[in-house]
């Protein structure tokens, strides 16, 4: 019978999800269906694509199902209903999750177990608006498929070959050696992209390539020889660039002051950078780059402008740690679909020798620089769910306890 994996990508309100048929060859495989449940808890919201981008589901037609969806749980339960009816011959063989944070523990992916659920736990404070929905989501599926391998694959552990000087704070040593460190995350986006740069930049893929992963969430990644060398989150997904929601980097003594002379409590404090800054913070408005770019206001167009200038400091900041610069690669939804804010980060990065070209910006490249730029710079659609599915065969293969 043809197996099936499935890969889940939980966040606080919404489960992303794809599901790939794996050829005879247990190597290839081939992403049949690509959804979405959003809005779990106020209004629920279920897609599915099939792999031409045809919607092949849709809330409507889930009706009684979607009403049911009032938490994690509900969805996963509507989410194998679908599957279950739409896989024909295929049995599902394995779920592959994606985790945001695997601290110094985890830098590849593991099979889960009952042993490793409370390591992964202990960084839920470090990621709370992903790891403790994701762990939910391990937790949840051992449950209700207790007979289905799960395997778990971290957003941390292609940064964890950094040089060291990369991943320290300036703190006293015992706290590194607590593991306070920089870890890094948008890790699956990078490997992937890191995997089919060749396809793109042939031999220059090798050489000092800076990946800027633009999303709801957003960072940067320096990259030489195809490996991280520094990025711009660190200890927990807030750090370095504006985000929809998320302040970036700020300095530490705000936190201070806000606590000490503001009377803010640690829940509000931390409510505020995570859910209430960024762009939606800056705008009053949303923190959909979309919205913003469609929205005329003047506070629209400073959310804009900040998320702008702060990406071209910190490309700046990473092409110093390359030592120069010969590629800069846009990803995820704001970098595979925003032209606008492509060519105004570019901009930003003239200096360094990146030129582009409007017309095929305008058409998503992928190769988006000019032919005089000294930097090319190109548009490449991200894939994590393909990493993750093709971990999650590997790890099953290999595991004694599949035997
Ligand atoms: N055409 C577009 N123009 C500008 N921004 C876009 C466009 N399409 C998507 N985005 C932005 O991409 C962001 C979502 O990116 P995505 O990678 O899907 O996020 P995440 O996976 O972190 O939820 C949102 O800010 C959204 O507005
Ligand atoms: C790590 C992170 O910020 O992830 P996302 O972009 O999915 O929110
Ligand atoms: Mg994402």
């Amino acid at each position: 019978m043809p197996s099936a994996i499935l890969v889940i990508n939980v966040g606080s309100s919404s489960i992303k999800f794809a599901v790939f048929s794996v050829m005879e060859n247990n190597v290839s495989l081939r992403m049949i269906y690509r959804g979405k449940i959003a809005g779990i808890g106020h209004q629920p919201h279920f897609t599915v694509h099939d792999c031409t981008g045809e919607t092949v589901g849709i809330e409507k037609q889930f009706l009684v199902n979607t009403n049911k969806i009032r938490n994690h749980a509900d969805a996963f339960s509507v989410l194998f209903g679908w599957i279950n009816d739409h896989l024909g011959e295929s049995q599902l063989t394995a779920v592959g999750h994606r985790v945001v944070h695997g601290g110094e523990k985890y830098s590849t992916p593991v099979f889960v177990t009952k042993e490793i659920l409370p390591n992964l736990k202990e960084f839920i404070p470090l990621a709370p608006l992903h790891q403790p929905y994701q762990v939910a989501a391990i937790e949840t599926l051992a449950q209700q498929q207790p007979k289905i391998p799960q395997v778990a694959c971290f957003d941390t552990a292609f940064h964890r070959n950094q040089p060291f000087i990369a991943q320290q704070f300036a703190l006293p040593r015992e706290f590194s050696q607590q593991g306070i460190l920089k870890y890094g995350f948008h890790g699956l986006s990078y490997e992937y992209i890191a995997d089919v740069l060749p396809d793109y930049l042939g031999d220059a893929a090798d050489g000092r390539v800076i990946v800027a992963h633009l999303g709801h969430g957003a960072s940067m990644c320096a990259m030489k020889a195809r490996r991280s060398v520094a990025t711009t989150m660190t200890f927990s997904p807030l750090d370095g660039l504006p985000m929809g929601t998320r302040c970036g980097a700020i300095d530490p003594a705000v936190v201070l002051y806000l606590m000490k002379e503001k009377g803010m409590d640690i829940d509000a404090v931390s409510d505020l950078l995570n859910y209430k800054s960024g762009l939606l913070g800056i705008s009053g408005i949303s923190g959909d780059m979309r919205e913003l770019l469609g929205n005329d206001s003047p506070q629209a167009a400073e959310a804009v402008d900040l998320f702008v200038y702060c990406a071209g400091r910190e490309l700046g900041s990473l092409a110093a740690a390359l030592g120069g610069l010969d590629a800069l690669v846009f990803t995820a939804g704001i970098g595979e679909h925003s032209a606008v804010i492509r060519e105004r980060i570019c901009r930003e990065a003239a200096w360094l020798g990146i030129r582009v070209n409007d017309a095929v910006n305008a058409t998503e490249g992928p190769r988006i620089s000019a032919v005089d730029s000294s930097v090319s710079a190109w548009m490449i659609p991200t894939n994590e769910e393909l990493i993750i599915a093709e971990h999650t065969v590997r790890v099953v293969s290999n595991s004694p306890y599949c035997a």
